[in-house]
């Protein structure tokens, strides 16, 4: 399930963001990427060192936690802390896939979903498109600053290389309480029935059904 969710920053977020980008130091983006993926990833990310880099995380993972559309796409139980990427002119990420387990020694997490929170505009560069394989083809990703992308973190996918400007986003991956993405997207359309039914009739009888339904589906699946 592939799902662009717009206006996830708001525009202070956004400013905010974009200043401390041009304050802060970067470094080389192989430094966390796994031993496959550094051979295609040329890219520059916030150094771990830098200050800033904690208020920048926090802004994103805020944003994304209080966005209804970000929820109901990724039912998020566990969210990374995020990477602040730059690509500049003739920068690219190739095909690969995301490691299944992130973080450290016993804290490790499982991706389930990988999101792309685009802090520039489009109109900043040209080319950086994010390519995600999918069995219907590739779909290729290009938005509006402020925006988020979702996608199973299980698909190969790339960033095109950027001809002019720079690219800005920020990236990270969620464990979700749902595992099976089939699930995820059933729960995604139950909640989306659910909440267009309680805005319509809260006290109808099909309203109490969809409650049941999501509610009893999450707990049938949920796991974490
Ligand atoms: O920049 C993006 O939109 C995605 C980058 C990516 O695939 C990654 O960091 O693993
Ligand atoms: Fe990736």
């Amino acid at each position: 399930m592939l799902v662009t969710i717009p206006e996830v920053l708001t525009v202070p977020e956004q400013q905010e963001l974009l200043r401390l980008t041009k304050e802060l130091p970067f470094v080389d983006g192989k430094e966390t990427a796994g031993f496959r993926a550094k051979m295609v990833k040329h890219n520059e990310q916030v150094s771990r060192e830098a200050e800033g880099r904690r208020v920048m995380q926090e802004i994103v993972v805020r944003a994304l936690a209080r966005s209804p559309g970000f929820r109901r796409a990724a039912i998020p139980h566990k969210i990374r802390p995020p990477l602040i990427s730059r690509y500049r002119e003739g920068m690219s990420y190739g095909t690969h896939v995301d490691d299944a387990m992130m973080g450290q020694g016993f804290q490790r997490e499982r991706s389930d979903v990988s999101v792309t929170v685009f802090i520039n505009d489009a109109s900043d560069y040209d080319g950086g498109e994010l390519k995600i394989h999918s069995p219907f083809g590739p779909q290729q990703i290009k938005l509006p600053a402020r925006s988020a992308v979702v996608y199973p973190s299980g698909t190969l996918h790339e960033v095109a290389k950027v001809t002019r400007g720079e690219r800005l986003v920020a990236v990270t991956w969620v464990q979700s309480y749902i595992r099976d993405e089939r699930h995820r997207q059933l729960l995604s359309d139950v909640m989306e029935v659910r909440d267009r039914l309680h805005a319509i009739d809260p006290n109808g009888k099909e309203t109490d059904l969809a409650f049941r339904i999501h509610t009893n589906l999450t707990r049938l699946w949920s796991e974490g």
